[in-house]
């Protein structure tokens, strides 16, 4: 911004030469010099703002916009958006689901959204019908601006082993007030049957990074990507909730959805995903543990999934809790409540503390007495998973701009 001052100087002494002065009173009839004066009058109407003065400056010697002068005469000509909408938690907070509107007239759809993957895909009229219980469909040829991608095609497979495949079309996709025009929507032609059995899941919306993208032969910008020039902020937030409907919003930072300040930490998008790193851990009112946890912010994983040493470290301290190979987990005592467990956050001592209750995912059980463990390893996988037990603690500021993670308590 050095250069800013100089060019408004400039600007100010080249408009102090340029402004309207009278022509000559010399017009040689009489000789005699004709002057007169004008007064000046400030427009009461005019409103001032700065940025769209500045921008006009800038323009006006062909200068580029600075990036954050751009964004705040749009925001003044009210050229930004920002929209969001209610996630509403399965049983057991095993997923959570988004209303998104396709198509026109719009066909509303109940997605995971799912900052692990990168593909909209949705069930419909395409998917075969033994494939289908219950769940909405989305149908292309009910909707005026839908568009084929002939010949273009996407499969996905998933951690749990579930998958779908399918082909390609374009549509006005929104959620809540903010649309995209030209959305790459994923039809369905085939799903696996985890899916066929979730009635109310009528597919994905994945937030990951664009790499991770599955359509064939050129893959497909995600819905956030696709938003993101248009929106006030490059962001989108996660404020999950244990048992009762949270929000995703995007391009902006609600100061009412969290306390305290938001930590931001560098996020490593090689993969594609939201991959971060801890510094540690606590148990309890336990010492806090220094070991660098590297793993992702993934809204479609249900569960927190953390190295082995943590694991065991966290259910150690609990009497009655231990491995079950039949229910490939640990497995814990539903009374009394376990252990809050804490991840450290950025290096200023920041941490989100996940109540012991959120460990107590589910009964295993038709008595209750033994919960399966909210918590479980990551062996396997390559990196940890801070999935929705974990996400549900926090306000998470996905930031696609700098490419960070903002971690706040709520
Ligand atoms: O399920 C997935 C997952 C998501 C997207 C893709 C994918 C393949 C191609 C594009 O995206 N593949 C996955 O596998 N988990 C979570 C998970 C849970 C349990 C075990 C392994 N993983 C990815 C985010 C880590």
């Amino acid at each position: 911004m050095r250069s800013l001052p100089v060019l408004v100087a400039v600007t100010l002494a080249l408009g102090a030469l340029s402004r309207n002065v009278p022509p000559s009173p010399r017009d040689g009839t009489s000789g005699q010099p004709r002057t007169f004066s004008l007064t000046q009058e400030r427009n009461p109407n005019f409103i001032r703002k700065g940025p769209i003065q500045l921008a006009k400056i800038y323009r006006k010697y062909r200068v580029p916009l600075p990036p954050d002068l751009k964004t705040a005469v749009e925001r003044i000509l009210g050229k930004r958006s920002t929209g969001g909408a209610v996630a509403t938690p399965e049983d057991h907070d095993v997923e959570y689901l988004t209303p998104v509107s396709i198509g026109t007239p719009e066909q509303i759809l109940n997605l995971d959204i799912d900052t692990g993957s990168s593909d909209l895909w949705v069930f419909s009229s395409e998917t075969s019908r033994s494939e289908v219980k219950g769940q909405t469909l989305y149908d292309p040829s009910n909707s005026s601006t839908a568009q084929k991608l002939e010949g273009y095609t996407w499969s996905i497979s998933y951690g749990d082993g579930s998958s779908s495949a399918g082909e390609v079309y374009l549509d006005t996709v929104s959620i809540g007030a903010l649309t995209v025009s030209s959305q790459a929507v994923e039809v369905a032609q085939k799903v696996s049957s985890e899916f066929t059995s979730d009635s109310n899941n009528d597919g994905l919306l994945g937030l990951g990074f664009g790499s991770l993208n599955t359509v064939q032969p050129n893959a497909q910008k995600t819905f956030f990507d696709n938003a993101m020039p248009a929106l006030d902020s490059p962001v989108f937030t996660a404020d999950l909730k244990a048992g009762i409907p949270g929000r995703y919003n995007f391009g902006y930072i609600d100061p009412n959805a969290y306390t305290g300040n938001i930590t931001y930490v560098s996020v490593d998008d090689s993969q594609g995903f939201w991959d971060w790193t801890s510094p540690g851990y606590a148990i309890g009112s336990g010492s806090f543990e220094n070991t660098t946890i590297k793993g992702i912010a993934d809204t479609g994983t249900s569960l927190l999934l953390l190295p082995s040493s943590v694991v065991s470290a966290y259910y150690g301290k609990i009497s009655g809790a231990k491995y079950d190979s039949t229910q490939a987990g640990y497995v814990l005592p539903c009374s009394p409540t376990p252990p809050d467990f804490a991840f450290g956050v950025g290096d200023d001592g920041a941490a989100i503390v996940l109540p012991g209750k959120y460990i107590n995912y589910a009964p295993t059980g038709s008595s209750g007495t033994t919960c399966f463990g909210g918590i479980q390893g990551d062996s396997g996988i390559g990196f940890a998973i801070f999935g929705d037990v974990a996400l549900k603690a926090a306000f998470v500021v996905f930031d696609g701009g700098s490419k960070t993670l903002g971690w706040a308590s709520k």
